[in-house]
């Protein structure tokens, strides 16, 4: 059974920023659905190349067998990790549908860290991240907090309903942030 903690919040909260320095500390391996997707996306003679960056720009949800087979591709290569930090990930119903589907029975949900930002912050730092993104524009970020409000908060409130929330304000210095972040693991992994 792998471990594993999901990490949701708006474009720009700082999951990347946090989930490094889980990773660093803690023994937690970080994947970024994006970054997996990205790679992919990049990877010669990928199928899905085209169609990963159209959504990409479009800030839209790529089809969840592509996503979730890197993950769990991902997963298999770190087999002997503490646990995964699965960041960015599931995005909308679809998602967690197709990862039970998948993933059901092979990994034990810790909980899900809700990174929690108001969104004007979070444009501001995406446009000043300065990693030539192709989705961090006007045009896209629009897209993409549209995205993140109709169909990722609403999945954050069904984890939510069933107590698997642990939301951190992110608006706040890293390290202020992170602090809290570590009391979040260290309550967890005390049961
Ligand atoms: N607490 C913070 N205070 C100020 N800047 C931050 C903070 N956390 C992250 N940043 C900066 O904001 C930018 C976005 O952070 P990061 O890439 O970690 O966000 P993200 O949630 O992974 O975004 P995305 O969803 O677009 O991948 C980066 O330039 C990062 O250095
Ligand atoms: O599970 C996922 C994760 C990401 N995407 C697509 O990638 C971009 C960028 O994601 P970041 O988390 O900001 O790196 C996102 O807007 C989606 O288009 C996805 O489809 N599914
Ligand atoms: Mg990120």
């Amino acid at each position: 059974m792998y471990n594993v903690v999901f990490v949701l919040g708006p474009p720009g909260s700082g999951k990347g920023t946090i989930c490094s320095k889980i990773q660093q500390n803690l023994g937690y391996v970080h994947l970024s659905a994006g970054d997996l997707l990205r790679a992919e996306r990049e990877r010669a003679g990928s199928q899905f190349g085209a169609l990963i960056e159209n959504h990409i720009k479009n800030g839209s949800i790529v089809p969840v067998e592509i996503t979730c087979s890197l993950l769990e591709n991902a997963m298999i290569a770190s087999k002997d990790a503490n646990g995964f930090l699965i960041d960015g990930f599931p995005r909308n119903e679809d998602n967690l549908e197709g990862w039970k589907k998948q993933m059901g029975g092979k990994v034990n949900e810790q909980f899900v860290l809700f990174l929690s930002c108001p969104v004007d912050v979070c444009i501001d730092r995406c446009l000043h991240r300065g990693q030539g993104r192709t989705d961090d524009n006007v045009e896209s970020l629009k897209k993409r907090v549209e995205t993140y409000n109709q169909q990722t908060f609403p999945i954050i409130e069904l984890f939510e309903k069933v107590g698997m929330v642990r939301e951190v304000n992110s608006e706040r210095p890293v390290t202020e942030v992170y602090d809290d972040v570590v009391k979040v693991f260290a309550t967890a992994n005390q049961k």
